[in-house]
């Protein structure tokens, strides 16, 4: 569904993701892993439309989306988080949701997002102000349902783990081994602890210094000298 072929993003003189080629599908969970500065969230950035590859294709269920916006890409389907909480300022978490189901459908379905809520374990609090009166793991849930509300075949996830408690850890886990049944999406998440991608993805796939050095099971990707190079400060593989 999701085809890159030969991506690649420079800024200036840094090439921050290197002729990228990947392949995911609506039954997939894939890991995207890799040292801090390797190119993961650029990638994101160049699939879902907020950076413009410097070279390569990508396509969605076969369409060519390299030249759509944002907005167009999540009505093709492709939803996302950010690794920093984003929700929507003044607005409560309900019309968090409506919002981005707007954005990424068209049309707003009070029964979805209620849905949405119920799942995420934020309906007690649909009607807080969502920038100022959550904590943070519910703000990270309050990510995951903005990007859930957007109706998508693949979802894109930002270190949706990062800062979080043990508690709360676990409580995203059982949410996201969940997700993938429940909404029948595919999934890309990116995330650095190895514990966590082992348990959520059949598929990782690792960037070092913006080039795919390796993709597979977690078993055969994290045994991988070139992948434990990489992580261990060896630099280029
Ligand atoms: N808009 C930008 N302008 C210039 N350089 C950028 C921009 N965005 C990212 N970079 C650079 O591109 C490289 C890849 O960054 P990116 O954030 O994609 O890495 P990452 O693998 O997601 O890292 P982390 O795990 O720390 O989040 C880094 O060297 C970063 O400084």
């Amino acid at each position: 569904m999701l085809q890159l072929k030969n991506v690649s993003v420079r800024f200036g003189g840094l090439t921050a993701v290197n002729n990228v080629t990947l392949a995911v599908g609506t039954q997939d969970v894939v890991g995207l892993v890799g040292p801090n500065g390797a190119g993961k969230t650029t990638l994101f950035n160049a699939i879902s439309g907020l950076v413009r590859p410097t070279s390569g294709e990508i396509t969605f269920d076969g369409a060519d989306v390299m030249r759509a916006p944002m907005y167009k890409r999540a009505r093709m389907g492709i939803g996302r988080t950010f690794q920093v909480p984003q929700p929507m300022h003044e607005l409560t978490v309900r019309q968090n949701l409506a919002v981005a189901q707007r954005f990424g459908t068209g049309s707003v379905d009070q029964k979805k997002i209620d849905e949405i809520l119920e799942f995420t374990s934020l309906a007690g609090k649909a009607a807080r102000n969502a920038a100022t009166e959550l904590a943070l793991t519910e703000l990270k849930a309050l990510e995951v349902a903005k990007a859930l509300a957007t109706n998508p075949k693949l979802l894109l996830l930002d270190e949706v783990f990062a800062g979080l408690e043990t508690t709360g850890k676990r409580h995203f886990m059982s949410m996201l081994k969940n997700l993938h049944d429940k909404f029948s999406v595919g999934i890309i998440i990116i995330e650095h602890d190895i514990e966590t991608i082992s348990n959520l993805c059949q598929r990782v796939a690792v960037l070092n210094f913006g080039e795919l050095i390796a993709e597979g099971t977690p078993e055969e990707v994290f045994r991988d000298p070139a992948v434990i190079k990489s992580y261990t400060g060896g630099g280029h593989a």
